[in-house]
């Protein structure tokens, strides 16, 4: 085995620490070929399928079934959103305008080197590129973000488990210090508040407030995953905030994905269901994505609209993803400085002017 170093070490190297803000990720272009590989990447992952008892069985519907019919149909999906926030797909640009926010807002409170990247759990820029990048800038303290507000196995241990894989490869690891979730970060619920609280004042209240989160097979909550459970708390405190009672709010889940049962009530159900009890003005806001994907602008904005309308429902809002919104990012910013606590310390002005003369001397990138 031949051990990795991206950088020769020099004695009396300086201390720099590493972010690695993760999502996703989204295939390189909306065609069937960039589907392909991308779709194969993501379910083979058993994190995300779990394995089957029989995993053979799995792999033969994976590369018979679903990988020869799903690309084209993907694809078709993905090309309605792209585009939509600058060139490509949205996760990805929305995503890197996130980093530079966040690294915007961290760098004046800290003394020490701090470098930025952002790395996408499939596809690219892949992970191990991204810990590759910063191990060549000389980081040797790695702060990994996924985010992803609430833990699921199917997401945040899947990128814990790619970082790890990639640092099974180096010969300096890294310190680690990894950040679970954040469903009930004051800034997080504070700038969900706000969006919603701003879309309500140009479009009205609605009769209903949908939080549509991303699902989960049934099968992985019997087995103690948190996920739903997070999801739940995060909306009661959002709604807590709003002031909503119980029935001015319903937290539902989306994206099923094969034949299992996943978690409920479903989205796309309650859409079809709701106009028939007299619910014919409604809002979603998606709280557990951090940045609008195809999952949100398509899924909600374009389908799950569509089933409300064809149901007989008459005002649907669709209320974007946090985004690089400043509330956010800056509750995100405050997040990463809390999880940098030791390893640098948070200074006054007086000394970062000091610390950024002394800097500029050494000639740190980021003074
Ligand atoms: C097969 C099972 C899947 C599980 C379990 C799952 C969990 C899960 N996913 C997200 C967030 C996102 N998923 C996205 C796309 C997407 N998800 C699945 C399947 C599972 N997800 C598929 C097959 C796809 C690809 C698109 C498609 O073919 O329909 C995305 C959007 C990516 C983009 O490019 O825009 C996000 C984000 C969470 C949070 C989650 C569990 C908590
Ligand atoms: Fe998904
Ligand atoms: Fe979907």
């Amino acid at each position: 085995m031949h051990y990795q170093s991206y950088t020769q070490y020099q004695h009396g190297d300086a201390s720099v620490i590493g972010v690695l803000i993760t999502n996703l990720g989204t295939p390189d272009a909306p065609t069937k070929q960039a589907l392909k590989p991308y779709l194969k990447e993501f379910l083979s992952d058993p994190r995300v399928v779990e394995p089957p008892p029989a995993r053979w069985l799995w792999r033969l519907i994976l590369n018979g079934i679903i990988l020869n019919t799903r690309p084209a149909k993907s694809a078709e999906a993905y090309k309605t959103v792209w585009d939509s926030e600058g060139p490509g797909a949205p996760l990805l640009n929305i995503s890197q305008r996130q980093v530079d926010a966040i690294a915007d807002n961290v760098k004046p409170h800290l003394k020490t080197r701090v470098e930025f990247e952002l790395g996408m759990r499939y596809g690219n820029p892949s992970i191990a590129s991204a810990l590759q990048k910063l191990q060549a800038k000389g980081c040797q303290k790695i702060l990994v973000l996924p985010l992803y507000p609430q833990y699921a196995g199917a997401t945040t241990a899947s990128t814990f488990d790619a970082v790890n894989a990639e640092l099974m490869k180096w010969r300096w690891v890294p310190e680690m210090r990894t950040i679970n979730q954040y469903y009930r970060h004051p800034g997080y619920i504070d700038a969900l508040a706000n969006s919603i609280t701003e879309y309500q004042a140009e479009h009205g209240k609605p009769d209903l407030l949908v939080m549509s989160y991303h699902g989960i097979p049934q099968r992985y909550w019997d087995n103690g995953d948190s996920y739903p459970c997070n999801c739940h708390l995060t909306s009661r405190l959002v709604a807590e905030k709003l002031g909503l009672s119980k029935d001015e709010y319903k937290v539902t889940f989306q994206s099923r994905f094969g034949k299992e049962p996943w978690v409920q009530p479903y989205t796309d159900e309650t859409m079809m269901s709701l106009p028939k009890q007299g619910i014919k003005n409604i809002q979603v806001i998606c709280p557990g994505f951090s940045a609008d994907c195809l999952e949100t602008i398509e899924e909600i904005g374009e389908e799950n609209y569509e089933y409300f309308e064809e149901a007989g429902g008459e005002k649907f809002g669709y209320i974007k993803c946090l985004n690089d919104r400043a509330d956010h990012t800056s509750a995100l910013a405050d997040l990463v400085l809390q999880h940098l606590q030791g390893w640098d310390v948070i200074v006054d002005d007086e000394d970062l002017a000091k610390v950024k003369v002394n800097a500029k001397a050494l000639g740190a990138e980021n003074a």
